[in-house]
C-alpha cells in the first residue's frame, strides 16, 4: 500500500490548501500518539490516511473535527484557523439512532449542516444506497451494511456549498462491492467538484490521490524517558509482589 503512486493528484498552487497540518501532535488523554504530523490537502485531493491499528487515525479525524483538543501544531482551513462552516464528518460509530426511524435518521444528519431535504431528494438519496421503499422503518431493524448506508446516502445530497472537507472514518465498513465502487465514484466527483477529502479505511481506496501513514510518525522517547518508565513498572511490580491482595488489579 505504501509504494502506492498516485498519479491524478492535482493540487492547486494558487488557491491555499483545504487542509493544512503543521506538526500536529496527535493526542488521547496525556499522551501523545503521534508527533509532528504534517499534511497538505488540496482542492481535488482524496488523502488515505493510514496506519496500524491504534495509531490515532480516528484521534486525529476526532481532532480535526474539534470533537478532541488539538494541544500542539498548527491546523489551517483554507489558510484560516476554522472553516466558516465545519467539515463533514462522519464517525465509525455511526450516528443513527435506533428509535428513529430511516427517513428521520437521514434529515437529522442533513439538518447538522443546514441542509433541509425535501421528500423526493430523501427518495433520490435512499435509491442511491439501495434502500428505496425504507423510509419508514425502523433503523433497528436494518443490517450493520444497511445502517451504514443510511449514514453515508447524506454524501449524496451534499455539495461543496454546505462544507468543502469530508472527513470519513472507515466508510466502506460492512459495505459490499458494489456500494465501495459507488462510494469512491462519489468521492471522486466531490473532489472533481472542488472538494478534499481526508478518510481511514483498512482496504484499499483506488480513488485516493494521496496518502498519509501514521506509523511514521510515532513517537520517539529518549533513553532517560525508557528509562524512567522501566523504573515506574519495576516499582509497581515490586508494590504488588509485596503485598498482592492490597494491589490486586493494579497489574
Ligand atoms: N474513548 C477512548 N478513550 C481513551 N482512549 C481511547 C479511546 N478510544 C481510543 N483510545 C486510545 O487511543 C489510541 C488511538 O485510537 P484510535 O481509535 O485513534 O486509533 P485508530 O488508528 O483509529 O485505530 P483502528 O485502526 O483500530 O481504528 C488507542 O491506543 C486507543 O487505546
Amino acid at each position: 500500500m505504501h509504494s502506492k503512486s498516485y498519479p491524478n493528484s492535482q493540487s492547486s498552487l494558487d488557491a491555499p490548501a483545504i487542509l493544512s497540518l503543521q506538526d500536529i501532535t496527535i493526542q488521547r488523554g496525556d499522551f501523545p500518539l503521534c508527533e509532528r504530523v504534517g499534511l497538505t490537502l488540496s482542492s481535488g485531493e482524496i488523502c488515505h490516511l493510514v496506519g496500524a491499528n491504534g495509531t490515532g487515525k480516528t484521534t486525529l479525524l476526532m481532532q480535526l473535527a474539534g470533537l478532541l483538543p488539538l494541544l500542539e501544531g498548527q491546523v489551517l482551513y483554507q489558510g484560516q484557523p476554522t472553516l466558516p462552516v465545519a467539515p463533514l464528518y462522519v464517525s465509525h460509530q455511526l450516528g443513527i439512532h435506533p428509535n428513529l426511524t430511516v427517513k428521520q435518521n437521514l434529515t437529522f444528519l442533513l439538518n447538522l449542516y443546514g441542509i433541509r431535504p425535501s421528500a423526493e431528494q430523501i427518495e433520490t438519496a435512499l435509491d442511491w444506497v439501495d434502500l428505496s421503499g425504507f423510509e419508514n422503518m425502523g433503523s433497528n431493524q436494518l443490517s450493520a451494511g444497511q445502517t451504514r448506508r443510511v449514514t453515508l446516502a447524506r454524501l449524496y445530497l451534499m455539495s461543496i456549498q454546505q462544507t468543502p472537507l469530508w472527513l470519513l472514518d472507515e466508510p466502506f465498513t460492512a459495505l459490499d462491492v458494489s456500494m465501495v465502487a459507488r462510494l469512491q465514484k462519489r468521492l471522486q466527483d466531490f473532489a472533481n467538484s472542488g472538494g478534499a477529502v481526508l478518510m481511514t479505511s483498512h482496504q484499499s481506496v483506488e480513488v485516493a490521490t494521496k496518502s498519509l501513514n501514521l506509523s511514521d510518525y510515532l513517537p520517539h522517547y529518549s533513553q532517560d524517558e525508557l528509562d524512567g518508565l522501566d523504573n515506574l513498572y519495576k516499582e509497581a511490580l515490586t508494590d504488588y509482589e509485596d503485598s498482592p491482595s492490597k494491589n490486586k488489579g493494579v497489574l
